[in-house]
């Protein structure tokens, strides 16, 4: 989010309203509050929509490329922007509560009904960008919540002390944000989140300025900490293992719409949109059931390995559902199980080989990842083989995937 990174409730390090918080503490009045919120909000000519539901703890990752919204409604939730239709409630009470204008030619705004100032909400932001009080000690910038909500000097350090120890920053609270690392600054401005109790945390790409050795650990940290505290929270980032480590819940936003949603594992094992399947590392074709199988728009056949006779296949939860004829149905199946060939292969499964052709060579996980078209499908060789095969862009192949590779789920 730009221009309030690092803000907790719009201003530096403060949420008004609420108490401090010892750590670790999951008392019902600690515990997150319960998110319900139904938003329009554009920004120029971008236009954002979501549905968020979320009970008090739970931890939601708004993943989404570049310029699909995300930061557009992190700021609508911290009131730093005014939907255009909606309303943010937490725990019953509403934060923001705005109608749309009707059409007419006079361009009245949107009728805001409600509208709590960022200071007021209980909402706190941390953002990549640690944003400490450089002239305080990691300390005071953690008993700056604290203090800020009446809580006396001596209960907020004492707090603050706790807070450094549970991010494992123990003996290190006299230091200046200059005297430490950035991992360490970003443990500090993870303490003063919590330390200030808010009731909803956004945060966004919150370890995306730390180097690949630190942000492992901070990760771990940060998910720990928010079990302990029972924080609900929702979580800003291009990176799926931030949404693996720490989301119960994941929520997929591109171009300003979500496209998938539900507990993490379901949204990554089962996706329904292909950014989705790209970022979770597997393949992802669509089309609609024909006698327990799947078929593209182009007319290809995809057999899964789920069905238990004609018309059934498994879906997200595990369960069997049977699948219609005409329903729309999404095959999975991952990179490293397509099979590549120069030549229609002989024996295999007729419903699961296709002509396509070579559209990219990238570096892949395991060596060389294919890209191919139409559909768009990765597959995942060695280098040997794509010099063997001599594959380029542009090579016209065949490839093929077992049924059993291959996941049918009912969309
Ligand atoms: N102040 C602004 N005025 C006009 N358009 C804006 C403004 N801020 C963002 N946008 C546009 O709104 C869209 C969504 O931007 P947003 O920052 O919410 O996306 P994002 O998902 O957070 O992207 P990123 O991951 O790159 O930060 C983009 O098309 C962007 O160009």
């Amino acid at each position: 989010m730009s221009g309030e990174r690092g803000a907790v409730s719009g201003e530096r390090g403060a949420v008004s309203g609420e108490r401090g918080a010892a750590p670790g503490d999951p008392s019902p009045e600690r515990r997150g509050a319960v998110l319900d919120a139904d938003l329009r909000v554009s920004r120029g000519t971008f236009t954002a929509r979501a549905r968020l539901c979320l009970a008090g703890g739970d931890v939601l990752a708004l993943l989404g490329p570049n310029g699909a919204g995300k930061s557009t409604l992190l700021a609508a939730l911290a009131g730093l922007l005014l939907p255009d239709d909606g309303h943010i409630r937490l725990d019953g009470a509403d934060l923001t509560r705005v109608t749309a204008a009707p059409d007419d030619a006079r361009g009245r705004g949107p009728h805001v009904l409600t509208q709590v100032p960022p200071s007021g909400r209980g909402v706190g932001l941390l953002s990549q960008d640690p944003m400490l009080f450089p002239h305080l000690s990691a300390l005071a910038n953690v008993a700056f919540g604290p203090r800020a909500q009446g809580v006396t000097a001596r209960t907020a350090t004492a707090q603050a002390a706790l807070w450094l120890e549970r991010v494992g920053l123990d003996g290190l609270g006299d230091r200046r944000p200059a005297e430490l690392s950035g991992g360490q600054q970003q443990r500090v401005a993870i303490a003063r989140a919590l330390a200030a109790a808010p009731r909803l945390l956004l945060l966004d790409e919150p370890f995306a300025s730390l180097d690949v050795d630190t942000a492992p650990a901070v990760r771990r940290m940060l998910r720990d900490q928010l079990r302990a505290s029972g924080t609900t929270a929702v979580v800003v980032t291009h990176d799926v293992l931030d949404a693996v480590v720490l989301a119960d819940q994941t929520a997929v936003l591109v171009d300003g719409e979500i496209v998938d949603e539900g507990p993490t594992a379901r949204v990554l094992v089962a996706p329904r949109s292909p950014f989705t399947a790209s970022i979770a590392g597997v393949n992802l074709v669509l089309g609609t059931a024909d006698d327990g199988a799947l078929v593209t728009a182009d007319g290809l056949r995809f057999a899964g390995a789920h069905p238990q006779g004609a018309g059934r296949a498994e879906k997200p939860d595990g369960a069997r559902v049977s699948l219609p004829d005409g329903a729309p149905v999404a095959a999975v199946f991952r990179p490293a199980a397509v099979i590549v060939g120069l030549h229609r292969p002989e024996g295999a499964s007729p419903r699961n080989v296709w002509p396509a052709t070579i559209t990219s060579l990238e570096h892949g996980p395991n060596g060389i990842r294919v890209q191919t078209t139409e559909p768009a499908v990765a597959a995942d060789l060695t280098a040997g083989a794509v010099a063997e095969l001599g594959l380029a862009e542009g090579t016209p192949v065949w490839l093929s995937v077992k049924a059993t590779e291959v996941a049918l789920h009912a969309r």
